[in-house]
């Protein structure tokens, strides 16, 4: 590959990468749970999935105003005015996600209405918060928004993978997250999120590092919380 290991070829990742590294530990935790591995494997309980579907679809609701926040501090504070566009799209594709989910809960039979946030969703959910304050600086929630997306995005496309033994009925909802367009998705949000991270002081790349841990940390409880190996 030409340029492979070069400093040039560095540049451009290399603050994520760096982290991806460091945090590998946590990222697979996050990225090859038990959850998503029954998926995969076919022996996934739906139980299980019936909760998470309700569990996320409120995790959404709370989603759309953080990505708000993020697309308000782009058009404050973004040195590239391309940045508000991807954020937009991401923003268009969460509205027609909300009546993806009422449908899909439709068919299991899922009223939607009423549904209780669990604890792990309620942290997931106060952490979204915590990061829709003016004071959370761009950079670390492009980071966050980046992280969100990714998760589900290496998680999901592990279902489509040739061998994976998903079964017919959840396979719209791993190629929801597990297409290649969101792949493209998740891209650009890295490289807006590596952009801004070269740039930036050694405080703010510190206060993104932890909003990436904390990120693989409340996906993994998400999880857990699905799966039913978590309290309420
Ligand atoms: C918990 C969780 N993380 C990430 C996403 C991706 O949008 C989602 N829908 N739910």
């Amino acid at each position: 590959m030409v340029g492979e290991g070069t400093v040039e070829a560095a540049g451009g990742q290399a603050v994520i990468a760096g982290w991806m590294d460091k945090h590998r530990e946590m990222y697979r935790r996050a990225t090859k749970h038990p959850f998503v591995l029954s998926i995969r494997g076919g022996t996934v309980d739906l139980s299980s999935f019936k909760r998470w579907l309700e569990q996320d679809y409120v995790f959404v609701r709370g989603f759309v105003p953080f990505v708000a926040s993020v697309l308000l501090k782009a058009s404050r504070e973004s040195d590239d005015e391309t940045d508000m566009e991807t954020i937009l799209g991401g923003m268009a594709s969460l509205y027609e996600e909300l009546s993806w989910f009422r449908t899909e809960a439709f068919k299991w039979g899922l009223p939607l209405l009423d549904i209780i946030p669990r604890r792990a969703n309620q942290d997931y959910c106060r952490f979204l918060r915590s990061l829709e304050e003016p004071e959370a600086d761009y950079t670390t929630t492009m980071v966050a928004l980046w992280a969100i997306e990714t998760v589900y995005q290496e998680s999901f496309s592990l279902c489509l993978e040739d061998g994976s033994k998903t079964p017919p009925e959840l396979m719209e909802t791993c190629q929801r997250w597990g297409n290649a367009g969101f792949r493209g998705y998740c891209d650009s949000l890295r490289r807006i999120a590596e952009r801004r991270l070269e740039m930036a002081q050694a405080g703010i790349q510190k206060n993104a590092e932890a909003a990436f841990e904390r990120v693989l940390e409340l996906e993994v409880s998400f999880w857990d919380m699905s799966s039913g190996s978590s309290p309420l």
